[in-house]
C-alpha cells in the first residue's frame, strides 16, 4: 500500500492494520518511489475503484489535517464537501469505466474538506495506477488558496476603482448591458444616472490632491449609502460617477433618486479640519424610454448631464432629444473655437465706463468677440459656457489678457491712458501662479499695472473666500485693481467683503433693468451704494440703457455707469474715434476722463 513511511502511528489504530499497511508499502514501493512519494510538494491520494483511500503522502496529510491511519481504508467521501459526495461517486464510476488522465487546471472550483471541517480550495490532476491487480486513481492535489485569493483580488481590481472601491467603467458597462437587455425584454424601466462634481478641480488646486482624494471617497460612500444594494455605483474616472438603477417604476422615480443623491452630496464634508461644500450635477437617461442599449444610454445620460451643468441649478436633468442638437453645437463650437485660437477670428471690444457727474470716460471693459468664417458672429453667452466646459477658457483667457495689454500699450503710445477691465473666468482665477502670470504679461507689453483691472464675479469670490482673498491679495500686490462683477447676485458676506482687496463693485444690470419703476430694485441699488461708501469702494452700475436710469443713478450719487445708453462695446478704433470726438465736443458732450498725454 502506498502509505507514508513518515506518518506517526495513531494510538487508536489497531496494530494489525498498521502492520498490513507497512507490509504492503514494502511490497509496492522501492526506496526511490518511496522518497519521491514522501517528498512530493503536492498531496498524492490513491483511491481504488470502490472509492476507498488506499494511499496518501505526507503533503496530503498536512493539507487535510488527517493522520495516515485515520485516512487509509476510509471512503473518499470524507475528503469531499457534503454537497459534492453524490455526484463525485458517479464521476468516480465514470472514471473507472473510461479511465483517463487529467492535468491540473481543468476544473477551477474544486474544494477539499479538511479533518476540522474547513474547505480548502484545491486543483487536482488525475493519473491512473494499479492497486492489488485492479485499477486505481492517483489524484495529485494542490492547495490553491493563495492562487485563488490572488485571482479574486485581480478580478476585483479589474472591475473596481482602487481609490473608492466602487465599480469601474468596464464593470458598469457590463451591468448596464444586462440591465438594458432585461428592461427591454421584460418591459420595466432601468435608469442610468451620471454625476459630475462641481468645481472639483478647484478643490484639488486649492487644498491639494490628498484632500481631493478624500472628497472622492466621501462622495462614493454617500452615493453607496443613498441607493439600494442592487443598484450599481461606479466611478468612471476623475470626478465622474455613475449610478445604475436596474429597475425603477418610472422615469420620474429615477429623477427622485437623483434628487436624493444631490441632497446627500450637498451636506458639508469635514476633511482635515476643513468644511467643504461639494455640489454636483446629474444627468438621467432611462431604458427603454430614452434608449434601448447601453452605449446609447451612456450617450443620452451624458447629454443630460451637460444640460444639468449648463443649467447650474443643482437639479438633475433628464435626457430629451433636443439635447442631441446641443451636443452637436458644443462639438462644433469647440472645434471652431480651437480654430479661432490658432488662426484668428477673436477680437476685443471695449465698453466705456462713464463718470455719472460729468460724462467722462473713466475706463473700459474688454469684452470678447468672435466671428467665425463658417458660423458668423457668435455671442459670448453662447461660446463662453462651451469654453468653460471644455477647458478652452484657459487659452482663451490667456489670449484676452495678452490682447488687452497689447491694446493698452498701443493706446499709451498714442497718449491715451485708459484703465482696461478684463474678465477672469472661474478656472483662470483658480490657476496657481495667476499673479505671476499677470505680472509677466504686463511686463511683456510694458504696461503699468495700475492701468489693468481684473473682474471676478461676486460668486467667484464668495465660493471659497480664503482662496479668493489669497489670490486677490497677490494680484493687488502686483499693482492691478480688482472689481467685483455682477454684484448683488452672489450672496456676499460683509465680513468677507471687508477683507477683500477690491476697489470696485459693479452693480449687476438686472438691478437697473426696471429702474425707476421697480422701487425694490431702487432700494437695493441705494443699499449697495451705501455699503460701498461705508467700505470705501468705488461703484460702476451696469446695463444703463436709458436716461431715466442714469437720472436715478445721478440722484443716488452713483459714481460711474456702463451701458448701451453711452455706448455698447466698441472695436478699439471706433472707441478711439468716439473718445476723440467726445474730447472735441468738449463741454457739450462732457469732459473726457481719459488722460491724453
Ligand atoms: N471670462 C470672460 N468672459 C467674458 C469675456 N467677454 C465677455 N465675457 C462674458 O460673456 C458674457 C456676455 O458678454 P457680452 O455679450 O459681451 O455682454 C456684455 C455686454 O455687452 C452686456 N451689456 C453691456 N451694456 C449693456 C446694456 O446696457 N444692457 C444689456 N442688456 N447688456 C449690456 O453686458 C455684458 C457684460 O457683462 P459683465 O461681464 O457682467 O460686465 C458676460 O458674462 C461677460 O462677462 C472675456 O473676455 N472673458
Amino acid at each position: 500500500m502506498p502509505a507514508s513511511a513518515n506518518s506517526a502511528h495513531d494510538p487508536g489504530i489497531p496494530a494489525f492494520l498498521i502492520e498490513q499497511a507497512e507490509h504492503a508499502l514494502q511490497q509496492e514501493f522501492g526506496p526511490l518511489e518511496r522518497a519521491v512519494f514522501d517528498a512530493a510538494p503536492d498531496g498524492i491520494l490513491v483511491v481504488d475503484r470502490q472509492g476507498i483511500i488506499v494511499g496518501a503522502n505526507p503533503a496530503l496529510l498536512r493539507l487535510t489535517g488527517y493522520t495516515e491511519a485515520s485516512l487509509l481504508e476510509r471512503p473518499l467521501d470524507i475528503l469531499l464537501p457534503e454537497s459534492a459526495r453524490g455526484s463525485h461517486g458517479r464521476r468516480l464510476q465514470q472514471f473507472f469505466a473510461h479511465p483517463h488522465e487529467r492535468p491540473m487546471g481543468r476544473i477551477d472550483d474544486l474544494t477539499l474538506r479538511r479533518a476540522d471541517g474547513c474547505l480548502v480550495p484545491v486543483d487536482i490532476a488525475l493519473g491512473l495506477g494499479t492497486w492489488r491487480d485492479g485499477p486505481c486513481v492517483v489524484a495529485f492535489v494542490r492547495d490553491v488558496t493563495e492562487t485563488r485569493r490572488l485571482t479574486e483580488r485581480l478580478r476585483h481590481l479589474a472591475a473596481h476603482d482602487v481609490l473608492t472601491g466602487l465599480a469601474n467603467r468596464g464593470h458598469l458597462m457590463l451591468q448596464l448591458r444586462e440591465a438594458a437587455a432585461a428592461a427591454v425584454r421584460h418591459g420595466h424601466t432601468a435608469a442610468l444616472l451620471l454625476l459630475d462634481l462641481d468645481d472639483f478641480k478647484g478643490i484639488n488646486d486649492t487644498h491639494g490632491h490628498p484632500v481631493g482624494d478624500r472628497v472622492l471617497q466621501q462622495v462614493a460612500q454617500r452615493l453607496r449609502e443613498t441607493v439600494r444594494t442592487d443598484d450599481v455605483v461606479a466611478r468612471l474616472g476623475g470626478d465622474e460617477f455613475a449610478v445604475l438603477l436596474p429597475r425603477v417604476d418610472s422615469p420620474p422615480d429615477a429623477l427622485r433618486v437623483a434628487d436624493k443623491l444631490l441632497l446627500a452630496l450637498g451636506r458639508p464634508m469635514h476633511i482635515d479640519g476643513l468644511q467643504l461644500a461639494v455640489g454636483g450635477s446629474i444627468g438621467v437617461a432611462c431604458c427603454p424610454q430614452d434608449a434601448r442599449d447601453a452605449d446609447a444610454l451612456m450617450r443620452d445620460a451624458d447629454l443630460a448631464l451637460y444640460a444639468a451643468k449648463a443649467d447650474g441649478r443643482q437639479q438633475p436633468a433628464r435626457y430629451a432629444p433636443a439635447l442631441s442638437h446641443a451636443m452637436d453645437e458644443r462639438a462644433r463650437l469647440t472645434d471652431r473655437l480651437q480654430h479661432a485660437l490658432r488662426y484668428g477670428g477673436l477680437a476685443l471690444h471695449y465698453q466705456p465706463q462713464v463718470d455719472v457727474r460729468n460724462g467722462a470716460v473713466v475706463g473700459v471693459e474688454a469684452l470678447l468677440r468672435w466671428t467665425d468664417p463658417e458660423l458668423g458672429a457668435i455671442p459670448p453667452a453662447r461660446f463662453i459656457p462651451v469654453a468653460e466646459a471644455t477647458g478652452l477658457i484657459l487659452p482663451l483667457g490667456d489670449w484676452v489678457l495678452h490682447e488687452a495689454c497689447r491694446q493698452l500699450r498701443a493706446w499709451v503710445d498714442q497718449g491715451l491712458h485708459l484703465r482696461v477691465a478684463v474678465n477672469l473666468s472661474p478656472q483662470q482665477f483658480r490657476q496657481p501662479g495667476l499673479a505671476a502670470q499677470v505680472r509677466d504679461v504686463l511686463q511683456g507689453h510694458g504696461v503699468a499695472p495700475a492701468l489693468l483691472e481684473l473682474e471676478i464675479t461676486e460668486s467667484q469670490a464668495m465660493t471659497d473666500p480664503t482662496q479668493a482673498r489669497r489670490t486677490l491679495t497677490a494680484l493687488a500686490d502686483e499693482g492691478v485693481t480688482i472689481a467685483l462683477d455682477d454684484f448683488g447676485t452672489g450672496h456676499s458676506s460683509l465680513a468677507v467683503l471687508k477683507q477683500l482687496p477690491v476697489q470696485r463693485l459693479k452693480i449687476d444690470r438686472t438691478f437697473l433693468q426696471h429702474i425707476p419703476e421697480d422701487t425694490t430694485d431702487g432700494v437695493l441699488v441705494r443699499g449697495v451704494l451705501a455699503l460701498a461708501r461705508t467700505l470705501r469702494r468705488d461703484v460702476v452700475a451696469e446695463g444703463v440703457e436709458n436716461p431715466a436710469q442714469l437720472d436715478f443713478l445721478r440722484r443716488c450719487r452713483c459714481p460711474a455707469y456702463q451701458g448701451w445708453l453711452f455706448a455698447p462695446a466698441l472695436p478699439p478704433e471706433a472707441l478711439a474715434a468716439r473718445l476723440s470726438g467726445e474730447a472735441a465736443g468738449g463741454a457739450a458732450a462732457g469732459a473726457m476722463g481719459c488722460h491724453s498725454a
